[in-house]
């Protein structure tokens, strides 16, 4: 990436060494744009759902074991990583919408009857620098924590982290942010 500048690379790139970041991962280029064209298009062909309470963000659900376990193959094998549950949602935010401050929930996979471990987030669509609708993983679960690293959204990069980190969706601005969310294990 060198030819961004140092700001924007520190949105690219977890910080290395700071504890309430471990296992947290930005990982990028390992979405080819077919395959994306092809999530695109599983996005269009799913209905929008009304969004919970403590966000502002249209939702589209899909159970799809066939998506789930290709997002798996394009993940570094040395991740160690054996399993995309097969519930998965696109998360589409409009200007104005955001995610306030949680922890994800684990979930236990009906197939496998393992329990998810991790949550991805793998961007649709690329918000600008200084637009908005950063990931932001936090020290605490409160709004006021300390913010440890904002990801902006790049289409096809991943952020993959423990289901315990607490994290929060920026507010949008004119830039729609646009993400396929799941689990794993
Ligand atoms: O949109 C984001 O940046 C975060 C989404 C999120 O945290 C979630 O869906 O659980
Ligand atoms: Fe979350």
């Amino acid at each position: 990436m060198s030819d961004v500048n140092d700001g924007e690379r520190d949105q690219l790139t977890v910080p290395a060494g700071v504890a309430g970041l471990d296992g947290v991962m930005y990982l990028h280029g390992l979405f080819p744009e077919a395959f994306l064209a092809e999530i695109d298009a599983a996005r269009e062909d799913t209905p929008v759902t009304l969004a919970s309470s403590n966000m502002y963000c249209d939702r589209r659900f899909l159970r799809d074991a066939a998506l789930a376990s290709r997002v798996l193959e394009h993940l570094p094998r040395e991740l160690g990583f054996k399993h995309v549950l097969s519930d998965l949602r696109f998360l589409e935010y409009p200007p104005g919408g955001h995610i306030l401050t949680h922890v994800d929930g684990v979930r236990r996979d009906d197939e496998t009857n393992v329990d998810s471990t991790n949550s991805f987030l793998l961007f649709m669509a690329s918000v600008p620098p200084g637009e908005g609708g950063e990931t932001e993983f936090l020290a605490e679960a409160n709004d006021d924590a300390e913010v440890l690293f904002g990801g902006r959204p790049v289409r096809g990069s991943v952020l993959v982290f423990p289901h315990g980190v607490p994290h929060r969706g920026q507010f949008v601005s004119s830039h729609a942010k646009v993400l396929l969310r799941g689990d794993l294990y």
